[in-house]
């Protein structure tokens, strides 16, 4: 097994994990071929796709294989590196793939109680950053939470802002394509993570971006003083859904209900 240990993100609370050309060029554009175009379901800033389906309204997944494309070579490679070792299932259900063009993003926010605490996230196409920012406290969480929202939409949240207790959060991650981005435990339950929608990352540097010792090309970003001109990202985020029904459960509890 290849540690993860490598690849931690130093600075922040530890549980994020960066890991440059997680998959090749050539992997890479084989996976975006095979994404199905007519399966889209088109939201104001982004367009996304759930497989094998989206869950029912009470967060259950009816049972069904991930297509290969997102299994292979991507599942075997979490595998060695233990990502799921520890969700109920041991390897994740449940992948939504997430496009945004230049200017889109998304909004702050939490993945819930609907999932293990583990998320892998694969970069295909263009770089962008993603905004890790501290739960609003609880007392005034809805105007906080508005406010997090207005600066991440307008591209307003740096780095010089004030930085919160020992880590420095809010911060920057940089997602090079290619790349998997992990976020498990307690900055998966404690922390909220949005993209801004911008056309332009930019002042990205080694103080700026929180994984920049981890990047794949740094030279790149520098080259463009700082900046990353965006183009359209496509994200594939593995996911353990906890509440599975297989067809076989549901005729069985549909007989039990009588
Ligand atoms: O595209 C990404 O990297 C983030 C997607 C995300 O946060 C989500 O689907 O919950
Ligand atoms: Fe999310």
């Amino acid at each position: 097994m290849t540690s993860l240990e490598a690849f931690r993100i130093a600075g922040l609370p530890p549980d994020f994990f960066y890991i440059p050309n997680f998959v090749s060029v050539e992997e890479e554009a084989s996976i975006l071929g095979k994404i199905p175009a007519q399966r889209w379901t088109h939201l104001t800033h982004r367009r996304l796709q759930a497989h094998p389906s989206t869950l029912t309204k009470n967060n259950v997944l009816l049972a069904a294989p991930l297509p290969g494309y997102l299994t292979n070579p991507v599942i075997e490679r979490f595998k060695d590196l233990g990502i799921f070792d520890e969700t109920p299932h041991r390897q994740p259900n449940h992948v939504l793939i997430n496009e945004y063009r230049p200017g889109e993003g998304i909004m702050p926010h939490e993945d819930g109680g609907a999932y293990a605490p583990v998320v892998a996230t694969v970069s295909l196409g263009g770089a962008l950053c993603l905004h890790i920012s501290p739960k609003p406290d609880e007392s005034d969480d809805d105007r906080n939470r508005k406010s997090e929202a207005a600066k991440l939409e307008s591209g307003q949240i740096n780095q010089d802002e004030s930085s919160r207790a020992e880590y420095e959060i809010p911060c920057r991650i940089y997602q090079e394509p290619r790349s998997l981005f992990i976020t498990t435990g307690d900055a998966y339950r404690q922390l909220l993570h949005g993209i801004a929608s911008i056309e332009v990352d930019d002042n990205l540097n080694a103080q700026t971006v929180a994984n920049w010792s981890l990047l794949a090309e740094p030279r790149v970003i520098e080259e463009a003083g700082g900046r990353n001109i965006r183009s359209t990202r496509i994200s594939l985020t593995y996911r353990d859904v906890l509440k599975v029904s297989s067809a076989a459960n549901k005729v069985f509890g549909g007989l039990q209900k009588r």
